[in-house]
C-alpha cells in the first residue's frame, strides 16, 4: 500500500530484508524447487530469474542480502539457496494453520495438499454452522467456532486461514488475535482492522481477473507493434494476489512492494 508514511524500504523484523525481497522468496524458491526436483545441481542468476519471473538484477540483489552470492562461471547452488531461502521464510520448522469457514473455499483449501509439503500443517478446521461440526473435510473434522480459543491455544497456532464472507471476517479476526493468532491470511473481501504486531495478507483472485481485464482491453485497443517488451508483460516482483497490511497505518512501511491493493 502506498501510504506515505517511511520512505526507506520496509524491512522484514529479523534481518533487515526489505518486505519486497521476502515477497520475491516463495518466488525462487518454487523455481529452485523445481530444478531440485530435476536434480540439477547449479543455476545461473539469469536462469533463475527468468524461471521465477524476476529480473535478474534484482535477483542478485535479493540474494545478496541473504548472503548468497553464487560463483562465477557455476552459478547459484540449487540445495543449498533452497535450504538458505527455506530457512530464511522459516519454513524449516512445522507452522500449524487453523481455517476458519468453511464452506466451498475454506475446504478446497483444506484439501489442497501443497500446504503440507511447504511445511505449513492443517491443525484445525472451524466453522460457526452447527452442522458441520464434526464432518470430516479432508480426513479433518471440522470444529465449531465456540471452540475457537481453546483450539488456537491447544495446538500453539499462530496462523489463521479467514474464508467465511466478508460480513464475519473481522469478528473472526478479532477473535483469532485475542486468542494469539499473530499472522492471518485473509480470503474474505473486506479490510481487516488488527493490532500493531499483526500481519494480514489479502488474497483476492477478482482483483486479478480486474488487472487482467485492464491489460486486455488495452490490447484490444491497441495495433499490433511486435513483441511487448518484459515491462509490459512482466508479473509484479511479489505474488501480485496477496498485499500486506498491518495496522495501526501509521507505522512502518510496505517499501517498495508493488503489489499495492488494500488488505
Ligand atoms: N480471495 C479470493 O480469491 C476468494 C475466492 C473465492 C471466495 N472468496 C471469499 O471467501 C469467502 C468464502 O467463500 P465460500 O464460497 O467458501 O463461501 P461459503 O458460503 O461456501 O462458506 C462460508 C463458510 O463460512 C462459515 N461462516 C460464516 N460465518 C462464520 C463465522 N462467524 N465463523 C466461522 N465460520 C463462519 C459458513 O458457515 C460457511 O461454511 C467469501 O468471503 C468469499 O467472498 C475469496
Amino acid at each position: 500500500m502506498a501510504t506515505g508514511r517511511n520512505h526507506r524500504p520496509a524491512t522484514s523484523r529479523s534481518r533487515g530484508i526489505p518486505e519486497a525481497t521476502v515477497a520475491r522468496l516463495p518466488l525462487y524458491l518454487r523455481a529452485l524447487t523445481a530444478l531440485s526436483e530435476r536434480s540439477v545441481p547449479t543455476v545461473s542468476s539469469e536462469e533463475l530469474a527468468s524461471a521465477a519471473g524476476v529480473n535478474s538484477a534484482k535477483l542478485r540483489k535479493d540474494f545478496s542480502y541473504l548472503g548468497s552470492y553464487g560463483t562465477r562461471g557455476v552459478g547459484y547452488d540449487v540445495e543449498y539457496l533452497v535450504y538458505q531461502i527455506s530457512r530464511e521464510l522459516g519454513l524449516t520448522q512445522d507452522w500449524p494453520v487453523v481455517i476458519v469457514g468453511i464452506g466451498n473455499l475454506g475446504a478446497a483449501l483444506a484439501n489442497y495438499g501443497g500446504f503440507a509439503s511447504r511445511g505449513f500443517r492443517v491443525a484445525a478446521l472451524i466453522d460457526a454452522d452447527p452442522s458441520l461440526a464434526g464432518k470430516p473435510v479432508a480426513g479433518i473434522p471440522v470444529q465449531h467456532t465456540d471452540e475457537l480459543e481453546k483450539i488456537i491455544s491447544d495446538n500453539g497456532v499462530s496462523i489463521g486461514v479467514i474464508a467465511t464472507p466478508a460480513g464475519a471476517a473481522q469478528q473472526v479476526c478479532d477473535r483469532l488475535v485475542a486468542a494469539g493468532i499473530t499472522s492471518i491470511l485473509n480470503f474474505a473481501p473486506t479490510v481487516l482492522s488488527v493490532p500493531e504486531g499483526v500481519d494480514v495478507r489479502k488474497v483476492d483472485l477478482s482483483i486479478e481477473l480486474q488487472i487482467l481485464a485492464f491489460h486486455e482491453q488495452r490490447k484490444a485497443g491497441e495495433e499490433p507493434t511486435g513483441a511487448a517488451s518484459e515491462a509490459d508483460t512482466a508479473p509484479p516482483a511479489a505474488p501480485p494476489a496477496v498485499a500486506v497490511a498491518k495496522r495501526p497505518p501509521e507505522s512502518g512501511s510496505d517499501g517498495d512492494l508493488p503489489a499495492v491493493m488494500p488488505a
